[in-house]
């Protein structure tokens, strides 16, 4: 069936907790393969758990529930070790959303580490209480063995200060209600793909579009986040499955004065209401399933998403005085490929033409031949930039990807 670990051997798991999903990979000392890949996706009453082999082969999943993300790993961390009875681990990586102003790069968890992550939970409700359940769960599931944090917030914390602020009294911005930025795990494994795969981009101007159930974007100027769509909260920016995006902060006060909502009200909504599954008119937070109901509620949703898109791409060439490259990654971006085309017809102008054949494929480059622009995708990998932070962070060295 499955490879086996030696017992002398030791084993890396990566726990990635998104809004949706949980995504989870198992991978030896050395080495870019994982030895088991896999998610709980869709988690809900809808929710189902597929894992597989390094063959690509299905691990039989022991336990169905996952109607809630801690249900859902508990039953993966009993399927792989089921997979591999015996499992030693050195250690478990995990995504955690959010890092504030002082995590800026991966972190071995102690006790004091996790009250200063739980602080910063109301800033990312759909994440960071599924990141640090994740870490007490591995800690229980696997005792003494060391929990690196890693963080989505740390590609971002070099940009310049003007997006890095609001124009708000600056004492906001001394407090830490700065413009954070997510999604740095997928942007730091893009951009390494992107510099291995095209070196001339990557020492240009690139902006990657990270479209999932969580979406954003980001300008990297020679390998660096100079700018990102999110901010402050994980509500920033694209609007999401279930998230708003941008909205005039006027909004907010209407819902305060007018409708009288109570705080948890309005971060219900903000957080669960709204989004592509508020625009469908509570059809659904999931692309395929929007795709595939093609009414005119489903049109509202994925007309406001690509037209949002479209305008936080621009916005991050302008940043950069232009574009070389356009990523796309993210559920979204790596399997829609009607999103993604109808995205690329309304860049022309900054000279973003696809290879109509190439993106129907989902191909790495997509963009036509004599396009000014590249367009690449590259389907992300969170789970190995945290399986290289947890091999560093216990004094294995990550081979150059
Ligand atoms: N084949 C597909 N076509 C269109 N959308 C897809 C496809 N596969 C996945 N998606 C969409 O990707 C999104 C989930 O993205 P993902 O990055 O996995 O989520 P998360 O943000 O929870 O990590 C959902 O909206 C899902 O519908
Ligand atoms: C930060 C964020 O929105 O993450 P995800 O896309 O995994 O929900
Ligand atoms: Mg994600």
């Amino acid at each position: 069936m499955t490879e086996t670990i030696q017992a002398d051997s030791r084993a890396f798991l990566a726990l990635n907790a998104g809004s949706s999903s949980l995504k989870v990979a198992l991978f030896g000392a050395t080495g870019d393969r994982a030895l088991v890949t896999g998610q709980a996706e869709r988690i809900g009453p809808e929710g189902v758990i597929k894992l597989k082999d390094a063959d690509g082969r299905a691990l039989p999943v022991v336990s169905g529930d996952i109607s809630n993300h801690d249900a859902a790993l508990a039953a993966i961390i009993a399927t792989v070790r089921a997979a591999f009875p015996g499992l030693k681990l050195a250690a478990v990586g995990h995504r955690v959303v959010h890092g504030g102003v002082n995590f800026t790069a991966p972190v071995e968890v102690t006790e004091a580490v996790l009250a200063e992550l739980t602080e910063l939970s109301p800033f990312a409700p759909l994440h960071q209480p599924h990141n640090i359940a994740g870490i007490r769960a591995a800690m229980e599931a696997f005792p003494g063995v060391p929990q690196v944090a890693c963080f989505d917030t740390a590609f971002h914390r070099g940009q310049p200060f003007v997006n890095d602020t609001f124009a708000l009294p600056h004492r906001y911005y001394e407090q830490g209600v700065r413009r954070y930025g997510f999604h740095g795990l997928s942007y730091d494994y893009v951009t390494g793909e992107v510099a291995r795969i095209a070196p001339h981009l990557m020492a240009g101007r690139v902006v990657v579009a990270h479209l999932g159930n969580g979406a954003s974007t980001c300008a990297i100027m020679r390998g660096r986040s100079v700018a990102s769509s999110m901010g402050f909260s994980v509500l920033d920016g694209l609007p999401m499955g279930t998230r708003c995006g941008q909205v005039d902060p006027g909004v907010i006060l209407y819902m305060l004065e007018r409708e009288g909502l109570s705080t948890a009200e309005i971060r219900d909504i903000l957080y669960n209401k709204s989004g592509l599954l508020g625009l469908s008119g509570g059809l659904s937070n999931d692309m395929r399933t929007l795709e595939e109901a093609d009414s005119p509620e489903s049109h509202r949703a994925i007309d406001y998403f690509v037209f949002r898109v479209q305008r936080e791409l621009g916005a991050m060439a302008a940043v950069m005085g232009g574009i070389d490259a356009l990523v796309f990654c993210g559920g979204i971006g790596e399997n829609s490929r009607v999103v993604r085309r109808r995205i690329c017809e309304r860049l022309g102008w900054m000279g973003v033409e696809i290879d109509h054949g190439r993106n129907a494929e989902s191909a790495t480059i997509i963009s036509s031949e004599f396009a000014r622009t590249a367009v690449m995708i590259v389907p992300t990998r969170e789970e190995l930039v945290i399986v290289r932070a947890a091999r560093k962070a216990v004094g294995i060295a990550t081979e150059a990807a």
